[in-house]
């Protein structure tokens, strides 16, 4: 793995026990505009997991990646002790009971963290979707598919204020939690969205998302994580002109 990437990365010293005693035991493939590979890496960082950093090039992937993800060929991959994972919430879930030891990504309690996986896979399913549809649409094509990106929001503004109650499930206490990983590694990056396209992503309907949002964005270590505003912004904006 001559072309791993040193890519630092831990707030914290990690113990021997997390970091797997060794140099190169836990290796991140992924490309730096994919939110999947943001949420691993929060998730990374957050438990104080040394790692290395391979940046795979998806118009030419290599063979070693294709081996390690065979089925869907797509980035984020973990590699543990030799060992791949791959679909970015499963990656999430393997370094939330293998670091188990270290803070939780997950509510303890069973029901909460059941709500909490619910919404984070109504996320990907529905609302990843929609927001394709909205960047690969033009004018009123475009219009009706932020309107119904709207109602897919207010299903979810309206399901996390009945399922958690004056409590935020987006963070374990003070600090990110899965739910914040997985809507915040994808939703903190609407600025750029709304400059490459032009219009505003988020209604004005969905102001509860809006805020919560937000909050994900003030946290140091999304900051520090997400892609840069200004990289992302040129890379949307070639793609949307190639289309
Ligand atoms: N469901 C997957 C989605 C991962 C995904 O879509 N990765 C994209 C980059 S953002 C990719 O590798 N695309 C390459 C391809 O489709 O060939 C996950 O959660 O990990």
């Amino acid at each position: 793995m001559s072309s791993i990437i040193k890519a630092s990365r831990s707030n914290r010293k990690p113990t021997e026990r997390e970091n797997g005693g060794k140099k190169g035991e836990v290796v991140l493939f992924g490309t730096w505009a994919s939110t999947f590979c943001t949420r691993v890496e929060l998730a990374l960082k957050l438990k104080g997991i040394s790692y290395e950093y391979v940046e795979e090039d998806l118009t030419n992937k290599s063979e070693l990646f294709l081996s390690l993800n065979p089925v869907h060929k797509k980035v984020p991959v973990l590699v543990h002790i030799g060992k791949s994972i791959a679909e970015s919430l499963i990656i999430l879930e393997y370094i939330e009971e293998c670091w188990n030891t270290t803070l939780k990504l997950l509510p303890e309690d069973p029901y909460p963290r059941a709500k909490v996986r619910f919404w984070a896979n109504y996320y990907d399913q529905k609302i990843v979707p929609s927001f394709y549809i909205i960047f690969g649409s033009k004018d009123k094509e475009r219009e009706k598919a932020i309107e119904d990106l709207s109602q897919l929001l207010k299903v979810f503004e309206e399901g996390i204020e009945k399922d958690f109650p004056g409590q935020s499930p987006f963070f374990n206490g003070e600090i990110l939690g899965y739910l914040g990983i997985v809507i915040g590694s994808h939703a903190c990056n609407y600025q750029a969205v709304d400059e490459a396209i032009g219009v505003a992503l988020i209604s004005e309907k969905n102001q509860e998302f809006l805020s919560w949002v937000n909050a994900l964005k003030n946290c140091p270590l999304m900051g520090e994580t997400l892609p840069p505003h200004d990289k992302l912004l040129a890379r949307l904006s070639a793609r949307l002109k190639s289309t």
